[in-house]
């Protein structure tokens, strides 16, 4: 029986530390071993034209509108002060933008009863998302799941990740993150020790088509990738190497071998890769931000490619995960 201690022990500053948080999801079976309770954080420094998650990339709160929900009582017409709804329900997102900002902000939200307008982000203490992530504690022992910290880059808000995963492992809950590599090497060095698994994105070997596509370069995620592997050895921790692969970005037999010689290379530690197919269940996401989604018409790999793309890994000697 794990001797679960509750909260009593950890210190109130960091229970009472503040962060933006965007969604915290249960019964999440993809994002490491077991049942786990995924928290989706907000910020991000990167933003890849593929993202699934765009409503987490900035670290304010956004007002999202999904159409097909709206029952058209005209409610958040009359609340909103700004003029942002005053052509029709789908609203100026220039003026929307600076919402955050204002006293009375996201007024438009607060009598759509269907909740199809509402506002995604909420600022939450550790103490909170620990209440909300140990509901489920006892499915965790019994199937080998935890809680894993995403987003977002989880390293965007440093010191609340950290103070997250200290609380979860001072309560004997496993945990995990999924981070892009984009952060600061002490930032990693800090939270290593509390971790039992860790994602770690590498989307392109090269640095041109990194940072068209990303927005940002590579530089510092190889180097990343490198001092993780090395913690993981330190530390105990699962290392997984990840690379979504994106159609006419990083989808051909070279893209993907250029990304295995880097990882053979470079890590002696991690445990193996994962190839993310693309997939465009974000899509919808950016229709309620009123923002464009780039990647439309984009097909994703089929599953012969994907196969093709795991035997040039698996030659290379490098053990591929799926979860
Ligand atoms: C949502 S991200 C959060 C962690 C971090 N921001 C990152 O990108 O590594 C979790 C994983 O989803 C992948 N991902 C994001 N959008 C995707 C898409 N459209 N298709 C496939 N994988 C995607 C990322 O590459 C990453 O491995
Ligand atoms: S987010 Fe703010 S500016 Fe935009 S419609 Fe709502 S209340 Fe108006
Ligand atoms: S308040 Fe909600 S349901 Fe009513 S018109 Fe606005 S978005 Fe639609
Ligand atoms: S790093 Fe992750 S969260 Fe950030 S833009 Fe890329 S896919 Fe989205």
């Amino acid at each position: 029986m794990v001797n679960y201690t509750g909260n009593k022990t950890i210190a109130s500053e960091i229970l009472n530390k503040k962060g933006m948080v965007s969604n915290i999801e249960r019964y999440a079976i993809n994002d490491g071993f077991g049942l786990r309770t995924t928290v989706f954080l907000k910020g991000c420094p990167l933003r890849c034209k593929w993202c699934s998650n765009p409503e987490t990339q900035k670290f304010n709160c956004e007002m999202v509108f999904f159409e097909d929900q709206c029952i058209g009582c005209g409610e958040c017409v009359k609340l909103c002060r700004y003029g942002a709804l005053d052509n029709g329900l789908k609203a100026d997102r220039s003026i929307c933008d600076k919402c955050y900002l204002r006293e009375d902000a996201f007024s438009c939200t607060l009598k759509c009863y269907p909740q199809c307008r509402k506002i995604d982000g909420q600022e939450m203490t550790v103490k909170e998302v620990f209440d909300v992530v140990k509901r489920d504690i006892q499915f965790y022992h019994l199937s080998g799941g935890g809680v894993t910290i995403s987003g977002g880059e989880p390293l965007a808000q440093p010191e609340f990740t950290l103070n997250l995963l200290q609380t979860f492992k001072q309560n004997y809950i496993n945990t995990a993150i999924e981070t892009c590599g984009y952060a600061r090497e002490d930032d990693y060095e800090a939270i290593a020790p509390y971790l039992d698994m860790a994602f770690m994105d590498l989307k392109s070997a090269d640095t041109v088509k990194h940072e068209e596509w990303t927005g940002a370069s590579n530089a510092s995620i190889l180097n990343n990738i490198i001092v993780m592997d090395e913690l993981s050895k330190e530390y105990g921790f699962d290392f997984i190497i990840r690379t979504p692969v994106i159609p006419g970005f990083n989808d051909s037999a070279h893209e993907i071998q250029s990304i295995g010689k880097f990882v053979t290379e470079n890590c002696k530690n991690y445990k193996g890769m994962e190839l993310l197919p693309y997939h465009k269940l974000g899509r919808g996401k950016y229709i309620s931000l009123g923002r464009i989604y780039e990647l439309e018409g984009l097909k994703a790999p089929s599953d012969e490619q994907m196969n093709e793309l795991h035997k040039i890994l698996i030659n290379m000697g490098i053990n591929l995960y799926q979860f």
